[in-house]
């Protein structure tokens, strides 16, 4: 019997079977940010360990760092900077590299790890943070951990993991014009439920997974955890290779020779077994926006929140009832057409070049309709870099977009800068819980697409739509 893509990387990483249905495996990369990794990095001073690899442990600064234009080390966030500060510090006495504020490189982890070649195929990739799955992209088995196993890990360089079950999910058939790996993954969610990967690694494949960027596989990925699943993944090909050839920490010359060889082994062999399998047939996803504070609770933007009777249960539907309330929605309402008062592009989920791309293929001559506050926030300062070098931020701010410095920013409220009590936001973030991005914010997600048309229209817009419609109308 042969083995899933999972598998093979677990024993390859594998010191000891623990018998309990848990193993100590192997940690290539322990990455932290200053919200966590500040509390791992105290933790191992406080109890006198020290870093076993130094040298394999990043430290990025994201989340509660000021976007602003002219930002230091002061956040909107009440005693942010000490955060800020106490990490910096905690990373210099161990000797760990920090993505910093005011650096060419700085930016949300999951964005640099990849960017910088730190996240590599095959590499078992470690972060307190729950979204590290995105750099599953590359065919990395990456996981989101606490601040005291992260502290363990920088201690020993191991973990201890529970096996998870395997389940792949393929998506058969090409996606529509407008349709993008955002939609993809509430595609998933919305069908089969935010629990519908618990206690699995799911491996995402297939032709339109194959036919995917990178930068999208990363996307898809990212939301692995919002399906409840322990990790996602995509076996590494040519285009991971391509993506990731003379990135700063990439292997080079003869090391890359090797790399390339041993990378190629990183597929599912084709009598692999899998616990459970998920086919989904590209055809039947629209663009996807979430009418609830689930991620869930998702549909196509040109249908209508759902009727109560919908749901699938009792408890489904007292939940969709208190969901509807926060949201201020009623069922039957159409999606379409829903006045907006923010838009948002960013965060570890959509704010890489291709995200930028595409929503400023949408905003080109184009001005955001008045009384919406529109903001787009880079996902590296690279990709920032990289998104001016070709004028994009020109897009960006003759729209009327703010154009930021990087980091979490908005995605989610750290008591720092939000959109307003009772604000509708349409956004590329992945959360979309209660107070997720500050007291009473209403949170739609959707792709930078999808966000770029309805920042425009001032309203929950379908892009196939909009796109049609001639510059001048919109201006
Ligand atoms: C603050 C951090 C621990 C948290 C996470 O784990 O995901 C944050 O990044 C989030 O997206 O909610
Ligand atoms: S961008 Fe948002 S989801 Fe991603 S790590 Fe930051 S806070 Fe978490």
């Amino acid at each position: 019997m042969g083995s899933t893509l999972v598998e093979k990387l677990w024993s390859r990483h594998r010191v000891a079977d623990l018998g309990d249905g848990t193993d100590l495996l192997y940690v290539d990369r322990v990455l932290l940010h200053e919200r966590t990794g500040s509390i791992a990095l105290k933790e191992l001073a406080e109890t006198g360990r020290a870093v076993r690899h130094p040298g394999r442990a990043f430290v990025c600064m994201d989340h509660i760092v000021d976007t602003r234009p002219g930002r230091g080390d002061d956040t909107v966030m009440p005693g942010g900077t000490a955060f800020i500060r106490e990490t910096r510090a905690g990373a210099a006495a161990a000797g760990i590299h920090v993505f910093d504020i005011g650096q060419d490189d700085q930016g949300i982890v999951h964005v640099v790890s990849p960017e910088q070649g730190i996240a590599l195929p095959g590499l078992t990739v470690v972060c307190p943070d729950s979204h590290t799955c995105t750099q599953g992209g590359l065919g990395a088995l990456a996981w989101g951990i606490g601040s005291s196993e992260a502290a363990h890990a920088l201690a020993t360089q191991t973990l201890v993991v529970r096996r998870p079950r395997q389940m792949r999910v393929r998506f058969e058939g090409a996606l529509g014009a407008g349709v993008g790996p955002k939609d993809m993954i509430l595609h998933l969610i919305a069908t089969h439920g935010a629990d519908g990967g618990a206690g699995h690694a799911v491996e995402f494949s297939g032709p339109a997974v194959s036919a995917l960027s990178i930068e999208g596989r990363m996307t898809l990925c990212n939301m692995a955890v919002e399906f409840a699943a322990w990790t996602g993944l995509c076996a590494p090909d040519a285009k991971t290779l391509a993506w990731i050839d003379g990135r700063p920490r990439a292997p080079k010359g003869a090391d890359w020779a090797a790399a390339v060889a041993d990378w190629a082994e990183l597929r599912s062999d084709d009598d692999a077994v899998f616990d459970r399998e998920i086919v989904i047939n590209c055809a039947d996803i629209a663009p996807y926006v979430t009418w609830g504070t689930s991620p869930q609770h998702a549909v196509p933007i040109d249908s209508r929140v759902p009727a109560l009777e919908e749901a699938r249960d009792a408890t489904a539907a007292t939940a969709w009832r208190r969901a509807l309330a926060y949201m201020d929605l009623t069922p039957g309402q159409s999606l379409a057409g829903l006045p907006i008062d923010g838009a948002f592009i960013g965060s570890c989920t959509n704010s890489r070049l291709s995200d930028l791309r595409a929503a400023a293929e949408v905003l080109r001559g184009r001005k955001v309709a008045p009384g919406v506050r529109a903001i787009c926030v880079p996902g590296s300062m690279r990709v920032k870099a990289a998104a001016e070098a070709e004028g994009l931020h020109t897009v960006f701010l003759d729209a009327g977009f703010e154009w930021r410095e990087s980091g979490c920013s908005m995605c989610f409220f750290a008591g720092g800068e939000h959109f307003g009590q009772s604000q509708r936001v349409v956004t590329t973030t992945n959360r979309n819980f209660e107070n997720r991005q500050g007291p009473g914010t209403r949170s739609h997600l959707a792709s930078p697409t999808t966000v770029a048309a309805s920042a425009i229209a001032g309203r929950l817009a379908d892009a196939r739509v909009q796109a049609l419609l001639p510059p001048a109308a919109k201006a």
